[in-house]
């Protein structure tokens, strides 16, 4: 699939793609703005012309002419809400396919940060039609009513000018006082609302473990610091703004009472008192509005600069030049990956090649970095240096949907998705295949190949048996890795990596697998399977073994009664590979 906005700052052209409609709402704006002066020019007249002239006649052509401007206002509005609405639709639309690539593509962000990364997409489209952007398109219309009041005298004006400059100058004060705060406070919202997902999904083994307790005070504590990071920001911002609340009032009556001065030294007319007051009003509303809603535009610029910071990240979604589907050709080069956050190595200068039609065993200690392996080796974590080869290309040349296709990967933890089990299998792929018989028939391909078809076929609903959005799917851990296995299978793929495929195995299914992974070797697939039984190393035709991030030995296949190089065949071999023995089995493969 394309992603045309894939290059360039996909949040920068949305909005770009919805600044007309932006440009029409800040024009409407205006008008609005202009129409406001509306019911003041109607009460000037009416005071200055109606009254003394007893006009009935002008009176009533003044009512036609404030009705239908009312009117128009009210019109306005609604089409400049309407122009928003289309204003966050289109944000939507243009910013929310890409930015969804780049959450799901991008190898190398956290959990929280992809979270965040929607969450501020959320936000900002939130922000468009909110009273935020509104106090914000009228606040440039301040000065129109200054100038108004200069117009009916300049002590008026100069006095408007002075109330909005002061008024804007707390709105600034305080924008500085809270702009921390409201920061750090949004960025503990973002972990505290994870940890407690975290909380409820693994609420079983808390209330099995007598944990109940300890959780919910380590929770409280959380809870009590967000809401007192959060009441001491509304706090400041809410002082803020009653000081600004009350000084509008005052402003605004002290407005009359200039007027009220100015019209007894017969300096301006009656209406014109009132006009002031109206009109020195509607100069200081937006700073009071955006006071109000300061919160908002504090919450989009951060969700705007967030969006911006995990957008400058290397795009993995990007199209790349098609390749010809691997044939399974695996090569590493100087692999090395550090633990996020620290220098702890997790991989260390890794060396290693596979080629087509070769099963090789990924055996070491728990902790060794097995599952960091492969993991690498199927492009989910970029390594931090070194290279991964397939066919000759950098993982990185490859287009990473059509080199997934031909990748099957199944990881330690099965990660299946809230849909059918068919849908598993398939990797979605009726969303770009369509469904259908020939779909169907790939699924209990991968099915059968996986030994996965009788336990499927006795599920409630067979291959249409929808799966939880639970943590277990609602599968057992052994049917859920055969589900897992059926769908790295699916597509007949070129190279597959498998995690510890027969934890959870039965002798049956571990029986079967070896079946399996004998059939697709001499099929010319290339196999790594990560394990620390010793049933599967009896296919293998190589042994990989890792200890602490690197490789300490790569040994031809153990053969019974020590043709393979390993006296003692594969079972005494192992022990000392699940860390425990002195003698290490990479002693004995070096033999
Ligand atoms: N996301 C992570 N952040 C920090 N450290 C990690 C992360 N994932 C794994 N590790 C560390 O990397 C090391 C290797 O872990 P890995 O899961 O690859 O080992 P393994 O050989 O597959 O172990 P096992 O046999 O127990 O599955 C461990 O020390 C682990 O603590």
């Amino acid at each position: 699939m394309n992603h045309p906005f894939g290059r360039s700052h996909p949040v920068d052209t949305a909005l770009g793609a919805a600044r007309q409609h932006l440009v029409y709402a800040a024009i409407f704006s205006g008008l609005l703005n202009l129409l406001y002066l509306a019911p003041t020019i109607f009460m000037l007249q009416v005071y200055d012309r109606v009254v003394p002239t007893r006009g009935t006649m002008t009176l009533y052509a003044l009512i036609v002419i404030l009705t239908v401007a009312l009117l128009v206002l009210s019109l306005l509005d609604l089409a400049r809400m309407r122009l928003l609405l289309r204003a966050s639709i289109r944000l939507e639309k243009r910013a929310a396919e890409p930015i969804l690539h780049r959450i799901l593509g991008a190898t190398t962000a956290s959990p929280g940060e992809r979270a965040a990364a929607i969450r501020n997409l959320d936000t900002l489209r939130g922000v468009m039609t909110g009273p935020a952007i509104l106090a914000l398109f009228d606040a440039p219309w301040a000065p129109v009513y200054i100038f108004v009041c200069f117009l009916l005298h300049p002590a008026l004006g100069g006095f408007a000018l002075f109330a909005s400059l002061l008024l804007a100058g707390i709105a600034i004060t305080s924008e500085q006082a809270t702009k921390r705060g409201a920061a750090e406070a949004q960025a503990r919202a973002g972990i505290q609302s994870r940890i407690q997902d975290y909380a409820i999904q693994t609420a079983e083994v808390a209330r099995a473990l007598g944990m109940r307790q300890a959780v919910v005070q380590v929770q409280l504590r959380d809870r009590a610091d967000l809401v007192d990071r959060q009441a001491r920001l509304a706090a400041t911002s809410g002082g803020y703004l009653a000081v600004t609340k009350f000084l509008r009032q005052l402003f605004q009556s002290l407005a009359l009472g200039l007027g009220a001065w100015l019209a007894v030294r017969q300096s301006i007319s009656m209406g014109s008192i009132f006009a002031a007051s109206l009109l020195v009003g509607r100069a200081l509303a937006p700073v009071e509005q955006i006071l109000g809603s300061w919160k908002n535009v504090l919450a989009a610029r951060g969700a705007y600069a967030g969006l911006s910071e995990f957008l400058r990240r290397p795009d993995d979604t990007a199209p790349r030049t098609a390749l010809p589907t691997p044939k399974g050709h695996l090569s590493l080069s100087g692999v090395s990956v550090q633990a996020p956050g620290s220098d702890r190595m997790l991989l260390h200068d890794i060396d290693f090649t596979a080629k087509p039609g070769e099963i090789v065993a990924l055996v070491g200690p728990s902790g060794a970095g097995k599952s960091t392996l492969l993991r690498v080796m199927a492009g989910a974590l970029a390594p931090d240096s070194g290279e991964v080869r397939i066919d000759g290309a950098s993982l990185t040349d490859w287009d990473r949907e059509a080199l997934g296709r031909a990748v099957g990967y199944m990881p330690q933890s099965p990660s299946l998705f809230p849909a059918t089990v068919k849908t598993n299998i398939s990797r979605f792929a009726a969303v770009y295949l369509g469904g259908g018989a020939e779909l169907d028939a790939m699924v209990v391909d991968a099915a059968q190949r996986a030994g996965a078809h009788e336990t499927i076929q006795r599920f409630p609903q067979g291959y249409d048996t929808m799966l939880t959005i639970r943590e277990a799917g609602g599968l057992s851990a052994g049917q859920r890795q055969l589900v897992s296995l059926a769908r790295a299978l699916f597509g007949r793929p070129s190279l597959l990596l498998l995690d510890e495929p027969n934890a959870h195995l039965d002798v049956n299914g571990e029986a079967m697998l070896m079946k399996t992974l004998a059939a697709l070797r001499a099929q010319g697939t290339t196999i790594i399977v990560s394990t620390h039984r010793n049933s599967l190393l009896q296919v293998a035709d190589r042994m990989l073994l890792l200890r602490d991030g690197a490789i300490e030995a790569v040994n031809a296949r153990p053969q019974a009664g020590g043709g393979g190089g390993v006296p003692g065949g594969v079972v005494t071999s192992l022990s000392p590979l699940a860390g425990s023995g002195p003698t290490s089995a990479a002693g004995e493969a070096r033999a």
